[in-house]
């Protein structure tokens, strides 16, 4: 996974995915924001390879901090889920007590089960300038599969920051998912992925945005693929 772009349609319904199905390439499961969602797992039969995120508060989600993990634990043993997202702050250790040692074992029972590493890193506040992003990146590529950056844009420049940071933090060989929260970053969700960011977040419905400034998911999908010259007839 994550050889190529991948186009997600970030939810807290997996009841969604067949109507997902058309224009996303997997379903990022918000287990953070969903209700009852192991068991939503547990019924789960649809065809898109799912992206388990259990978003802890102090990173801006709703999960239980440590108790998270028991869960994603749980989901990890779901043949459906292809990749889980972990906070680089989790596991470089500048988070709560105990967030280390259990994002640490998270990531290996990923690796044992062929499971990709999303290591995330959110900036609701601002975007800082491209060198700094550069830095974030490189750091959470290292930590997995896939070193993602979302940092919230109030100017065009900060835009550009982020598409500079995404073909930098590529050309020296990253492998990286970039996007801006915030109106004047949302662009960034449709252009970044052609200077090398890996993954896209949507929602099926635009009422259920799990991010300021996203675009709805079969917007998204058309954006990239015009941008890229992808014919839409195939
Ligand atoms: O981290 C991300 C990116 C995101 O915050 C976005 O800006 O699209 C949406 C989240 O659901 C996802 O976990």
């Amino acid at each position: 996974m994550f050889e190529e772009f991948v186009l997600t349609a970030s939810t807290a319904d997996l009841g969604e995915e067949s109507r997902a199905r058309e224009h996303a390439d997997a379903v990022e499961f918000r287990m953070d924001l969903a209700s009852d969602p192991l068991a939503q797992l547990e019924a789960y039969d649809g065809e898109l390879p799912l992206l388990v995120t259990n978003r802890a508060s102090w990173e801006g989600g709703e999960a239980d901090d440590l108790g998270r993990y028991d869960a994603l634990s749980t989901a990890l043993t779901s043949d459906a889920v292809a990749a889980v997202d972990v906070e680089l702050a989790a596991l470089r250790g500048n988070a709560p007590e105990g967030e280390r040692s259990h994002a640490t074992a998270l990531r290996d029972t990923a690796r044992e089960e062929d499971i990709a590493v999303v290591v995330s890193v959110h900036d609701f506040q601002s975007t800082p300038e491209p060198g700094a992003l550069v830095d974030l990146l490189a750091d959470a590529a290292a930590e997995g599969d896939v070193g993602k950056l979302a940092t919230t844009a109030t100017a065009p420049a900060d835009a550009l920051a982020m598409i500079e940071a995404t073909h930098e933090a590529t050309a020296a060989g990253h492998r990286v998912a970039t996007m801006c929260m915030g109106e004047p970053g949302r662009h960034t969700r449709a252009v970044t992925p052609l200077y090398g960011s890996r993954i896209g977040y949507a929602p099926v419905d635009p009422a259920n945005a799990t991010a300021p400034g996203q675009y709805p998911l079969a917007t998204l999908r058309e954006f990239v693929d015009g941008l890229r010259g992808d014919d839409p007839d195939e």
